[in-house]
């Protein structure tokens, strides 16, 4: 494997490097199974657990906003709706909230449009540092020719995404061409150039959850720099147990190669309740280092709004909470 395009990636949280994927490995691939009835009891006992401690809850609110990709991915996108879902990246919460929380300046951790949207928001987030995350090769369903699959993330990249999440291939999965699908995201990835790519594999399609591990482990492979749920159109979208089986795909590439690969859950995630179990679930499984935009990321449309609605209701109860206290 060329490890030429290997880089480092500078974040407020340290210097990791860029995974630069390494060779295609079938035996290892295939030697990842999961447990489907272990992973399902692991997961349900995660909403009870308190790995986020409830009295720290506002402040892993405010950690879930920063991990936020912002995002609009409807047929009927306009630039004043992407302008507008931009300021709201700029800006996730109402300023005097933010100031009352000590939080101000903090941003989600990027905005994520269809190709013909980039450059409204690039224009829109100038300056802001948060970066442009596109959709390609043919989202959702990625059936478009190779080749235009393949400039679609080169047009992206020259308009200015600094993020390009690609689907992968469904059928060859569930036809288990691996090598084919290691081309495939290897291609992908070439084509990203300087910019992160996240491997979307639409884990609602892929039939079964050791598949979903394979996928996962062979993307890596081919130097992903996240791997990704869903396109949020798939029926099945984001799941905990879609969650630890790629979770623990990341942990033993990381343990078997030292290159760190980030996560997305996508699709579906809208209620800050389940963010705070999802944030539960990479604390416990990967370590905090994850917990950073760098790492992780929430792929989704309209968790924002239940976030800012459940930080009014906290900072409105420690109010009234301290003005009882005063008045006692
Ligand atoms: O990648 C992001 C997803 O498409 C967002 O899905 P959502 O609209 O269900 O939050």
């Amino acid at each position: 494997m060329d490890s030429s395009n290997a880089t480092q990636i500078h974040t407020g949280h340290g210097t990791i490097p860029r995974n630069p994927g390494t060779d295609f490995d079938l035996d290892w691939a295939l030697s990842l199974t999961a447990n489907t009835s272990a992973i399902e009891r692991r997961c349900a006992t995660l909403p009870g657990r308190r790995s986020v401690k409830k009295d720290y809850q506002a402040a892993w609110l405010l950690k879930a906003i920063s991990l936020i990709d912002l995002t609009t991915l409807a047929g009927d996108d306009t630039e004043a709706r992407v302008r507008r879902l931009c300021a709201k990246a700029r800006q996730p919460v109402n300023a005097a909230l933010l100031s009352q929380l000590g939080m101000d300046g903090l941003t989600t951790g990027a905005v994520c449009v269809y190709h013909e949207m980039i450059p409204a928001a690039v224009k829109a987030l100038k300056g802001s540092g948060i970066p442009v995350a596109a959709v390609s090769t043919g989202f959702p369903a990625g059936l478009s020719p190779f080749h235009l699959r393949v400039e679609e993330i080169r047009e992206s990249v020259k308009a200015g995404a600094e993020e390009i999440d690609i689907v992968i291939s469904r059928r060859l999965v569930l036809e288990g061409k691996w090598q084919e699908l290691y081309n495939e995201m290897r291609a992908f990835r070439e084509a990203c150039g300087d910019a992160h790519v996240k491997a979307i594999l639409a884990t609602g399609e892929l039939g079964s959850l050791r598949n979903v591990a394979r996928a996962s482990m062979i993307c890596m492979m081919a130097g992903a720099d996240f791997i990704k749920t869903s396109t949020g159109k798939e029926s099945v979208n984001a799941t905990l147990p879609v969650s630890l089986v790629m979770i623990r795909a990341i942990r033993e590439y990381f343990e078997r190669t030292g290159y760190y690969v980030g996560y997305k859950p996508a699709g579906g995630i809208s209620k800050a309740k389940d963010a705070l179990v999802y944030l539960s679930l990479i604390k416990e499984e990967l370590g905090d280092r994850w917990l950073q935009p760098d790492l992780f990321r929430f792929g989704a449309s309209s968790l924002l709004g239940d976030i800012e609605r459940q930080l009014e209701h906290h900072v409105t109860g420690a109010y009234s909470a301290g003005h009882r206290h005063a008045m006692a």
